[in-house]
């Protein structure tokens, strides 16, 4: 090196050894500046000889020690001078020193940024890889790939702004170290020493665990790769199965489809050639029914010649069947008209007979007891006026019919009734007597019909015999009649009652007994109507119907009975049946009303021998029986009395029966009485005495009727 020219450059001072040795007069002459190429070669050692320390280090133990020849020479200031060289000289041994390991520094920063430059090389290469994963994976490395080069910034930035502080620290350290002392500089230095390391370390560490993340990262995502292309290729399996089977269905559809059509096409072309066979008959059809339409329509020509001939007979028949109408019209005013006249007719006829008429019956011997004489006329002669009855007491013992025997003596007693039925008579002849009364109460009359006898006569016989007494019977010609009268425009709405007069007391039979319910007799004698409160009064619609109230009746009297057979013979039983009619036709209308009455037995009391209850029920029915006489009497009395007795006093209240009976025994009622008797000798008192009240009743003449009409 050529020291003169760097004294020329004058940048700094150094103090070569031929100087020092050289000059011997001034220390500060042999002082030289150094150039700032020299101490670029201090600063960059690898550019410095190593000897020129030493050098100087032994030129200046030389000129302070080294020659104490010279040391007398040398003044104060000049060693001063040499020690403050020696000082610097070491300084600046020492900052370059530092300088190197700065140097290091920057060496290993630059290694850090080359491994950065490398780390990002590999990050693109990942990169690259990631783009190739597939669409769906780009945005998560996207962020990851964001994330990591954010990381990286940060972490460059980091090591940036440390390292800067370091530079700084340290620069600042080489300053307060130049300025302080050398040992504040070397603590320093261990510290800068530890905290590079730690740094490195740390840096180290940093990028191995990136390493490891971005490792893992990898394995992750290589791992979900595989899962997913793992599902996708299962997902794409099952596609193709099911796009294999839907080939298959559609194959096969297509197949079932193709058979199908052609199948119908093969009957369309069957059905067509059929059609067309049809066709070609229907034409051959046609023409033959179009000469028949031709043929048809002549005939139609003579058809409405002889419908148009046929409309004028029908008119002319139109006429005759409007002259015919009004002439059925005038028929059926006739018809109305006689009606009503055989109505006037049949009660004339009735009246001629008598309102009240007894007919006796002598009920036959059932036993092989004695039987009175008892003279009785030929059912087959049937001669009103020889209708005579004669008993005697002085019969001979017979069981059968010796009743026609005429046995004439002072014992024998005659009697004249409206008819006698000999023991031989059956119901059906005496309802056949009877069935005419019948239509009286259907013509709005009051009709009565008694059976009046002791006990065992065969009153019950008379009236009630299942199937042919005068009640069943009764029923039958009523409902035959009405349907006959419908004809002539009648329409009848029949009601029925039934009662039992027991010891002058009121029992309903079509109903439970019980003894709370009072039953009191009404009249409206504007109407002549009887009414009984609280009694059941039930429609009758048909026979039918009427057997079955008469059975409940039946039944209910017997139930109320304690000596069920007593019962019957000891009450009165009255069926009572409203007739109520309509004429649609004329408007005329009837209410009659038809009474149908056992009795009980009318054993005297004298002959009964009856004590205590039976004493009180014999007496009871005698009181009745004997009212009902004199009521029948008053009735006859007040009109062979004529006006005078018009008002004459009729004793109706006595007894239950007869104020029952009231509109049913006067006024426009007709009345038939049978009297019951036993053939029998030991009876023989009994049906001397039922026949005596018999005459009494059938003595009776009731006044001219009108029947309960508007
Ligand atoms: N004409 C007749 N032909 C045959 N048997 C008869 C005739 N009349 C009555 N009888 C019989 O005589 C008996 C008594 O008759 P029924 O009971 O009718 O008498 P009654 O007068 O009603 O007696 P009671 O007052 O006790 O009711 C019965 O067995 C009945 O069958």
């Amino acid at each position: 090196m050529d020291d003169s020219q760097d004294s020329k450059n004058g940048v700094g001072v150094k103090l070569t050894p031929s100087i020092l040795q050289e000059s011997s007069t001034s220390v500060l002459n042999t002082l030289k500046p150094v150039t700032s190429n020299e101490r670029d070669k201090d600063i960059y050692p690898n550019k410095r000889p190593k000897y020129t320390t030493s050098t100087s280090r032994s030129s200046v133990n030389r000129l302070m020690y080294g020659s104490q020849i010279n040391h007398d020479v040398y003044s104060f200031k000049e060693r001063d001078l040499a020690e403050k060289f020696l000082l610097k000289s070491d300084l600046t041994s020492k900052i370059s020193t530092i300088k190197t390991k700065l140097q290091e520094e920057d060496l290993q920063s630059y290694q850090l940024s080359q491994e950065c430059i490398s780390l990002k090389k590999q990050v693109a290469s990942v990169r690259s890889q990631i783009s190739e994963l597939g669409d769906c994976e780009e945005m998560s490395l996207k962020s990851l790939k964001n994330k990591f080069e954010i990381q990286t910034r940060e972490l460059r930035i980091k090591h940036e702004h440390k390292l800067n502080q370091l530079k700084e620290d340290m620069s600042n350290q080489a300053k307060k170290i130049i300025q302080d002392n050398n040992a504040g500089y070397l603590e320093e230095k261990d510290k800068l020493v530890m905290v590079n390391e730690t740094l490195a370390k740390s840096a180290q560490q940093q990028m191995s665990e990136f390493r490891n993340k971005l490792i893992k990262l990898k394995e992750d995502h290589s791992k979900n790769l595989s899962n997913r292309t793992a599902q996708l290729e299962k997902k794409i399996e099952s596609v193709k199965s099911k796009i294999l089977e839907l080939d298959t269905e559609l194959e096969t559809s297509l197949n079932v489809e193709t058979a199908e059509r052609q199948q119908a096409l093969n009957g369309i072309e069957k059905e067509t050639s059929r059609l067309k066979a049809i066709l070609e008959q229907l034409q051959a059809k046609f023409k033959v029914k179009e000469a028949e339409i031709e043929l048809l329509q002549n005939t139609l020509v003579s058809k409405r010649e002889s419908i148009a001939a046929l409309g004028k007979s029908y008119e002319d028949k139109t006429q005759q069947i409007e002259h015919y109408e009004q002439e059925t019209a005038l028929i059926n005013v006739r018809l109305a008209t006689h009606e009503s006249d055989r109505r006037a007719l049949h009660n004339t006829l009735q009246e001629l007979k008598g309102n009240i008429r007894v007919f006796c019956r002598v009920r036959p011997a059932l036993t092989q007891e004695k039987v009175s004489s008892l003279d009785i006329p030929d059912d087959e002669i049937n001669d009103d006026s020889a209708q005579e009855l004669i008993l005697s007491r002085d019969g001979e013992a017979s069981n059968s019919n010796s009743y026609s025997t005429y046995n004439s003596n002072k014992n024998s007693y005659k009697f004249q009734f409206d008819h006698i039925f000999s023991p031989t008579s059956t119901n059906e002849d005496i309802f056949e007597e009877i069935s005419q009364l019948i239509q009286s109460s259907l013509d709005g009359y009051n009709v009565c019909v008694f059976a009046y006898g002791q006990t065992g006569s065969g009153k019950t016989f008379t009236m009630s015999n299942p199937g042919n007494g005068m009640i069943p019977m009764s029923l039958d010609k009523i409902f035959e009649d009405i349907d006959d009268l419908q004809a002539k425009g009648w329409k009848y709405e029949v009601e029925g009652q039934v009662v039992e007069i027991y010891n002058e007391n009121i029992v309903d039979l079509l109903s439970p007994r019980d003894s709370t319910v009072k039953y009191d007799i009404k009249h409206d004698d504007d109407e002549g109507k009887t009414y009984i409160t609280n009694i059941t009064t039930v429609s009758i619609s048909s026979k039918n119907q009427a057997e079955s109230i008469l059975d409940r009746a039946t039944k209910n009297r017997s139930t109320a009975s304690t000596r069920a057979n007593d019962r019957s013979s000891r009450s009165h039983s009255i069926f009572t049946i409203r007739l109520n009619g309509e004429n649609l036709k004329t408007g005329a209308k009837s209410q009659g009303t038809l009474n149908l009455v056992d009795l009980a037995g009318s054993e005297r009391l004298s002959s009964s021998q009856a004590t205590g209850d039976r004493l009180k029920e014999t007496q009871a029915i005698n009181k009745s029986l004997s009212c009902l006489g004199d009521v029948i009497y008053s009735l006859s009395q007040r009109q062979q009395s004529s006006q005078l007795v018009a008002n004459q006093h009729v004793p109706y209240r006595n007894s239950k029966l007869t104020y029952l009976l009231k509109h049913s025994l006067g006024g426009n009622s007709k009345t038939l009485m049978f009297v019951n008797i036993s053939p029998l000798l030991k009876n023989f008192n009994e049906t001397l005495n039922s026949l005596r009240f018999a005459t009494k009743v059938n003595r009776t003449k009731l006044s001219s009727s009108k029947p309960n009409s508007q």
